[in-house]
């Protein structure tokens, strides 16, 4: 069989992006193009039927968890290259559940050398002892291959579970994984568990977890983050990838799930009132997200939802008291400083676009030295 025919396939646009939701098409698209085959991979494998063409579809693709239920098995590998839409520039590999790794058609090499992470999809509702055995597997193919990728296991569709029912699964999950781990002497190989469903906003939270370990400038953005918020009287900041609502950074305070949906479903109304109400009606296209992307909204409990374009792909997405937000000007200065200093971090290494895998020196710089405004006036 040829191979590249079985490693490029489409989805044929089954739930794609709008074409009027335009996020970039600016410079340095051709280059992408031709060296998407160097792109670091995240690896999607599992069982059949255990929710990863799903998982890619509602994440990457917008799909509503519904329409899911007609995706017919996948039964080639499918590549799906985002990166001209999104922050994250990778390519998402999603895998048949009949993947055989004896076959001699199948190139460890090849598929697990160049991958970033391995997200191995368990299906929760389902007994899965099988999965279990093809999940030790897999990592130790994988491991054996590139010793450096990360291992993430979904335990997926938990939103068929009870609370105790799914705590007892990751429990189980966890150490029996880790039993088979331990008994081929990979003790030392780590795995990371998440609970998801695609029915809430757990997958969402997972794969921002994934994609962030991909990001060498994380510390810094996470420094810079924790800076604006700091001199800005600000109580929560998200950087966000708007295609797929992952999270790429946040501060340093914990995350808590409603504050995240919040923001997700903040972005929503945005993109969505503006591919409806604010694109122009002459056909010459336009974006609806671009630079003069931003949005306030006042919710019933004093609190404020702030959001701002910071690249093409990322927007910084802010919960703040009432209080705080009568200092708009700061707000807006401190910002200001905020995005030039995200536009060094990735400027740096050549690309312009405001994405990961640029950026290095720029990563090892320190942050603090940035002139932004504390609340008190005096700069820092
Ligand atoms: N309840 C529930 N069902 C889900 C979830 N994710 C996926 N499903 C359902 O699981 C079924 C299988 O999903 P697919 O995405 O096709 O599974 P797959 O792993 O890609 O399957 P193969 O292509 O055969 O390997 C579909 O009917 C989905 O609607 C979830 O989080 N919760």
């Amino acid at each position: 069989m040829d191979e590249e025919d079985n490693l490029t396939g489409s989805y044929g646009g089954v739930g794609s992006f709008p074409k009027s939701f335009d996020y970039g098409g600016e410079e340095g698209e051709m280059e992408e193009d031709s060296a998407s085959a160097d792109k670091p991979r995240i690896l999607l494998m599992g069982l059949r039927r255990s929710g990863k063409s799903s998982i890619q579809k509602v994440v990457f693709h917008k799909m509503s968890p519904n329409e899911t239920l007609f995706l017919e098995s996948t039964n080639k590998i499918y590549k799906d290259d985002i990166s001209g839409s999104s922050f994250i520039n990778f390519q998402i590999w999603d895998f048949p559940g009949q993947v055989d790794f004896f076959d001699p058609t199948f190139d460890s090499e090849m598929i697990f050398k160049g991958a970033g992470a391995l997200i191995f999809v368990i299906d929760a509702q389902d007994d899965y002892m099988e999965a279990l055995v093809r999940l030790h597997l897999t990592v130790c193919r994988a491991h054996k291959v590139n010793p450096d990728i990360n291992f993430e296991v979904f335990i997926h569709k938990v939103d068929g579970l009870s609370d105790d029912h799914k705590i007892e699964a990751q429990r189980d999950i966890h150490q029996r994984a880790n039993d088979d781990l331990a008994d081929a002497g990979l003790e030392r190989v780590h795995l990371s568990f998440y609970l998801t469903s695609i029915y809430d906003h757990s997958i969402f939270e997972a794969f921002s977890k994934v994609v962030q370990k991909l990001i060498p400038q994380l510390p810094t953005l996470e420094n810079l983050l924790n800076i604006f918020i700091s001199h800005s009287g600000i109580e929560k900041a998200f950087l966000f990838d708007v295609l797929s609502k992952i999270y790429v950074a946040t501060d340093s305070s914990p995350v808590d799930m409603q504050s995240y949906e919040l923001c997700c479903d903040m972005i929503d109304v945005v993109i969505d009132v503006s591919s409806i109400y604010g694109l122009v009606e002459d056909g010459a296209g336009g974006c609806a997200y671009d630079k003069e992307s931003v949005a306030i909204i006042k919710l019933n409990n004093s609190t404020v939802l702030y959001l701002k374009e910071v690249t093409r792909f990322l927007a910084l997405v802010c919960i703040l008291r009432e209080e705080s937000f009568e200092r708009k000007g700061l707000i807006e200065y401190n910002f200001h400083c905020f995005r030039k200093a995200i536009h060094e971090v990735f400027e740096v290494g050549g690309s312009t676009d405001g994405r990961g895998g640029a950026g290095r020196s720029a990563a090892r710089r320190n942050p603090a030295g940035l002139n932004f405004t504390a609340l008190n006036g005096n700069g820092v």
